[in-house]
């Protein structure tokens, strides 16, 4: 006889609520891996969906998409707004436990990379840290070696009709993006005449939507870290606000954002 369905079953509570383990009596502890776990589960929903984008631009469905990926700003606004629930917590708070966190950090999360390496963001040195987890490791290899977001839009950008280089078309989608001034150029066009090329202008705000939103975490957490540690090296062995600082440039569609001074 199949058990009835019941809201603890559904949502596998008891799996759930027992994955917490603090190491040590700190207060804030639990709060620290909670908002760890929670942002977890959101990059896990943010790849599917990103996975999902990716499917839409290359069949050239374009309107599919934009509801994916609005989906997907709307989760990095959620990760934004935790930051704050974390910065209750004070630097002697935080001084009672960080020893317990050894060398780990952010740095080693291999959903984290993935959403990079599919937004264009591509870095194969954090492949080194998931030895130990060969599943990580091979979603992170799958999204290393295939076209990210940008790649597919500028495919789908060509199929349109707009001047794409074809060197910019044919490049190795393992390696990080080079602006181009011939993408620069041909999205310019769509900017110019959004309504002629409506379906490209939609796709190109909800990317740099997802740029926006990227950064805005981004600079939320190099915020809260000055707030935290100050200017203590990170325990991912970086210098850690400083290195913080230098990612807040990263941007994974660069012509949408250099294209605005030429409008
Ligand atoms: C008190 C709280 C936090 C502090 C002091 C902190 C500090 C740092 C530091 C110093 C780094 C640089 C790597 C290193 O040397 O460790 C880093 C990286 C990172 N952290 Fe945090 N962090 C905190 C909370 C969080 C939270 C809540 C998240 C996720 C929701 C997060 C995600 C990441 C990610 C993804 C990276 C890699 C960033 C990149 O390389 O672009 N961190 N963190
Ligand atoms: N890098 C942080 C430690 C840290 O925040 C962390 C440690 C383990 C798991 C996730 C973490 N979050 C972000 O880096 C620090 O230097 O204090």
């Amino acid at each position: 006889m199949t058990e009835t369905m019941t809201y603890a079953r559904y949502l596998a509570l008891d799996d759930l609520l027992a994955c917490q383990h603090p190491r040590s009596d700190a207060d804030d502890e639990l709060l620290f891996i909670i908002i760890h776990q929670t942002k977890e589960l959101w990059l896990k929903q943010m790849i599917r969906e990103l996975r999902l984008a990716l499917e839409q631009v290359r069949a050239d469905r374009l309107v599919p998409a934009y509801k994916a990926l609005a989906r997907v700003s709307r989760i990095q606004a959620v990760m934004t707004l935790s930051w704050d629930v974390l910065a209750t917590m004070t630097p002697s708070d935080y001084s009672r436990f960080r020893h317990a966190l050894g060398p780990s950090s952010g740095f080693q999360s291999d959903q984290f990379r993935t959403v990079e390496y599919m937004l264009g963001l591509k870095d194969g040195k954090f492949l080194t840290y998931q030895d130990d987890r060969p599943e990580a490791r091979a979603a992170m290899v799958t999204a290393l070696g295939a076209p990210s977001l940008w790649d597919e839009a500028l495919a789908a950008a060509a199929r349109a009709g707009l001047a794409i280089p074809a060197a910019v078309l044919g490049r190795d989608v393992t390696q990080p993006y080079e602006p181009s001034e011939g993408v620069e150029a041909a999205f310019l066009e769509v900017y110019r005449d959004p309504q002629r090329y409506w379906d490209l202008y939609q796709l190109a705000e909800k990317l740099v939507d997802l740029d926006d939103a990227m950064a805005a975490w981004r600079h939320k957490h190099v915020l809260t870290v000055e707030r935290v540690i100050g200017g203590k090296r990170g325990t991912g062995g970086t210098a850690g606000a400083s290195y913080l600082h230098s990612t807040l440039s990263k941007r994974a569609f660069p012509e949408l954002w250099s294209l605005r001074t030429l409008l």
